[in-house]
Parts: structure tokens; C-alpha cells; sequence
């Protein structure tokens, strides 16, 4: 198992950049997300990754092998990568079996490892049972576990995925992404996962690269997304919050509550302002008024747990809350802000 490397990747089409200056080191057997909105360049990533694409600028590098330059180009099949797709890409006249073979067939494995090897993966994703049935006579999760099964019998060193979950279901997905973890685990294989899901990133990546407009906008654990966004855009992006307007603060560093109280008290749309970040559970209801902002319910929406509370500030912006009651519209509140993260402005 290898490093994987892209460095200075860049990609354009009729001269229109889409992948701008790209630099990702991925440890070997990590799990990685390429996440961000539609058009930002991350199935474009992957199909370099893939060697479907060259790149324009730049290179990617697998331990001491160049994949891709300007000079070297490895083709797609003298990869050793493993691809699952959205759409499945399952052929519709094979069974299961012949399905998860057909990769071991191409490369001409002898007949007895072909079985030992598709065995195998199909117990990994427990489809055993179904090694004879047609890709029409399954579920969509279960075409998509044929599909994983496939992406491993070659024992890649990286796997590659685009959007797999995409077609499914929103329990069929929490199903998919327990057996995602599970292949990562059994298999240990690198993985880079493409999505424009922000919880399905954070709960199965150990990084996140985010990206917008074709740049990498931050690159780190979920919970360093999540605690320490860089900018506005970003805060907005990961997790939920309110991104405040106050009086200027540095960026990129905590802000304690005595002190972002006073920021906020500061602040006047006519000077200069920060951002910040307010995470709902650093929000307190209290009784006293000291140091407390004066707040009114905006709305109130039940979620099972707890109830989302929107609450509005005296200058009219907004502030999302949590609470275990529910709460009286337009009724009058104090709250005192545990801690806030000062943002970057959105390039
Ligand atoms: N072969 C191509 N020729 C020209 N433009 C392309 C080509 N492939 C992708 N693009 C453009 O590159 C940009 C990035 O596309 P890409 O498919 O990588 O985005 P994405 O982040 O994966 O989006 P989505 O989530 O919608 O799949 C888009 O503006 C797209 O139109």
C-alpha cells in the first residue's frame, strides 16, 4: 500500500480550468471525501484519479509510481484501482457471480482463485446468498453492494467512488454506509469517495477535501471542519450554525463569550465586521439579563429529540437554537453565547 499524492493537479476543458492547482497527500488505507456542490470538480478529480482523464498541469503519484503528468500517463486497467459508480455499471445478462468474476476474468486469474476471490467478496458485503440471482432481481442497495464486491476482488490498492449512494434511499443509505465502514475496515484499502453530501462525508471519511469552484477550499478531519472552518462559505457548508455578523475580530480563532457579547453589542452595520460562527449548543437560554442578549422565537420546529428554535436578535439577524420545550412564537428570550469561531471572509 502506497501514499497517494496529487500535486499541483490542475484540469481544464477548451481552456476553462475546472481543477485549479490541487494538492492532497492521502495516507495509504485512508478514507477520503472529495465534497462540494454540484460543478465544483470532484468527478473530474476522480476520473484522473482513475486515469480516464489526463491531467492539464501538474501530477499524481502512487508510492514511487507517476500515474499522470504532463510526460507519463498509466493506463486505466494497469491501475490496480477499484471503481464503484453511482449508476452501478452492474452487465444485466450476468448473475452476481459473473459480475464480481468478470474483473478476475479480464485479467485471466486461474478458475479456482476466481471463485476463492468472488467468494470472498461477496461475504464481505453478505450477498452470498444471491451469487446466482440477476442484477434486475435486487434491491438498489444490493446492486450496490455487487458493485463493492467488484470494486475488491482485484484487491486494489485504492478504491475509487462516485456518488454511490446517490440512487438510494435515506435508510437504504445509513444501511450502505454501515457496510461502506465495514468494507474500509475489512479490506483497508484507500478509499476517495465523491459526494456532495456533507453528513455522509463526516460520518465515514477520516479527511475531507471541500471544494468549490474547482479549489480546495479546506482539507482536514471532520471535526476539524466542523470545530474550525476556515470562512463564511464554509460554516454555511459544514454542519449546522449561524454564521453572526459583529464588530472586527481576527480570524480563525475562538471567541469566548464575555468577549463575543461585547462584539455583538459593537457592532454597527456602517463599520468594519467580522464573521463568526455560533454552534446551537454553545446557545444557553437564561433568566437573568446580565450580559444576555435579547432574543424573539422566529419559529419553532419539532425534530423527535429537541425542537430547532430560530430566534432573532434585536438587529434583526438570526440565530438557530436548541431546546427541549417547545416555544411561543414572537414570545421574548435571553440567551448568553458560550463561545463562537471567528471566520474568514468568502473569497
Ligand atoms: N468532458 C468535459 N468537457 C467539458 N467540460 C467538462 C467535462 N467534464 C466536466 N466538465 C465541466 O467541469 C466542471 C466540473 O464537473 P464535475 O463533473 O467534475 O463536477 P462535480 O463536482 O462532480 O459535479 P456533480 O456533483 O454535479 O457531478 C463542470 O462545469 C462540468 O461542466
Amino acid at each position: 500500500m502506497a501514499r497517494l499524492i496529487l500535486d499541483g493537479v490542475e484540469k481544464s476543458f477548451h481552456g476553462a480550468p475546472v481543477v485549479k492547482d490541487l494538492n492532497l497527500t492521502i495516507e495509504p488505507g485512508e478514507f477520503v471525501a472529495l465534497l462540494g456542490p454540484s460543478g465544483c470538480g470532484k468527478s473530474t478529480i476522480l476520473r484522473m484519479l482513475a486515469g480516464f482523464e489526463s491531467v492539464s498541469e501538474g501530477q499524481i503519484i502512487h508510492g514511487d509510481e507517476c500515474l499522470s503528468s504532463m510526460t507519463c500517463h498509466v493506463p486505466t486497467e494497469e491501475r490496480n484501482f477499484g471503481m464503484v459508480f453511482q449508476s452501478y455499471a452492474l452487465w444485466p445478462h450476468m448473475t452476481v457471480k459473473e459480475n464480481v468474476a468478470y474483473p478476475l476474468k479480464v485479467q485471466k486469474t486461474p478458475m479456482a482463485e476466481r471463485r476463492k476471490r468472488v467468494k470472498e467478496a461477496l461475504e464481505i458485503v453478505q450477498l452470498e446468498e444471491y451469487a446466482d440471482r440477476l442484477p434486475a432481481q435486487l434491491s438498489g442497495g444490493q446492486r450496490q453492494r455487487v458493485a463493492l464486491a467488484r470494486s475488491l476482488v482485484t484487491e486494489p490498492d485504492v478504491v475509487l467512488f462516485d456518488e454511490p449512494l446517490a440512487n438510494l434511499d435515506r435508510h437504504l443509505r445509513a444501511t450502505m454506509e454501515e457496510t461502506f465502514r465495514a468494507f474500509h475496515k475489512r479490506t483497508g484499502a484507500t478509499m476517495v469517495y465523491v459526494t456532495h453530501d456533507q453528513s455522509e462525508a463526516m460520518s465515514l471519511a477520516d479527511k475531507i477535501a471541500v471544494l468549490k469552484k474547482g479549489q480546495l477550499v479546506q482539507w482536514g478531519t471532520p471535526q476539524e471542519l466542523y470545530a474550525t472552518p476556515k470562512n463564511t462559505w464554509l460554516a454555511n457548508f459544514i454542519g449546522r450554525g449561524s454564521v453572526l455578523s459583529v464588530a472586527a475580530v481576527a480570524p480563525q480563532e475562538y471567541v469566548n463569550g464575555a468577549k463575543l457579547y461585547e462584539l455583538i453589542c459593537q457592532y454597527s452595520p456602517e463599520k468594519t465586521a467580522s464573521s463568526v460562527l455560533v454552534r446551537p449548543q454553545d446557545i444557553e437560554f437564561v433568566s437573568s439579563h446580565d450580559a444576555a442578549l435579547e432574543v424573539r422565537v422566529y419559529s419553532c420546529i419539532f425534530r423527535g429529540e429537541r425542537y430547532d428554535i430560530e430566534l432573532t436578535l434585536n438587529d434583526g439577524q438570526r440565530l438557530l437554537a436548541y431546546s427541549d420545550i417547545p416555544m411561543t412564537l414572537e414570545n421574548q428570550h435571553f440567551v448568553r453565547l458560550g463561545q463562537a469561531w471567528s471566520l474568514e471572509s468568502e473569497s
